[in-house]
């Protein structure tokens, strides 16, 4: 899977996460997830190739975040780092070798299972 590491600037910054992001006013998951693809990576996907998988829930100091996790078998174009993260293809099994943010870690083994 592809993981994606917070630039400087953002909170969590260094933390290895899944590419997307906050969900806009009147956007469905998938509308905003193809979006968030097209910003950060240049890619272009569509609702028909995103599979919900799991969902992470975690109450972090400030906020709960609840965070769909979809599945994107197919795209077009190639992933580029386009907002200045570092970009790195990464088997499941070896997720554990990326420090992710809190909400994250319970999908580890999820994903090492599933996929
Ligand atoms: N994309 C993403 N966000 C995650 C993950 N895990 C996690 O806790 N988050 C949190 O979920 C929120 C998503 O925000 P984001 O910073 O990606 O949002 P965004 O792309 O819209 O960026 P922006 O708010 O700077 O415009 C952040 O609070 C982030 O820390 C993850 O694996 N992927
Ligand atoms: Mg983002």
């Amino acid at each position: 899977m592809l993981l994606a590491q917070r630039p400087e600037g953002k909170s969590m910054a260094g933390l290895w996460e899944f590419p997307g992001g906050k969900v806009e006013a009147g956007e469905t998951p998938e509308a905003a997830l193809i979006r968030e693809l097209h910003e950060e990576l240049g890619i272009e996907t569509w609702d028909s190739c995103l599979a919900p998988l799991t969902f992470a829930s975690h109450s972090y100091d400030d906020f709960h975040l609840m965070m769909p996790l979809f599945v994107c078998r197919k795209w077009g174009g190639q992933p580029q780092s386009r907002e200045g993260q570092a970009l790195k293809w990464v088997r499941p099994e070896h997720l554990r070798d990326y420090p992710m943010p809190a909400a994250d870690l319970p999908l580890i083994p999820i994903l090492r299972d599933w996929l």
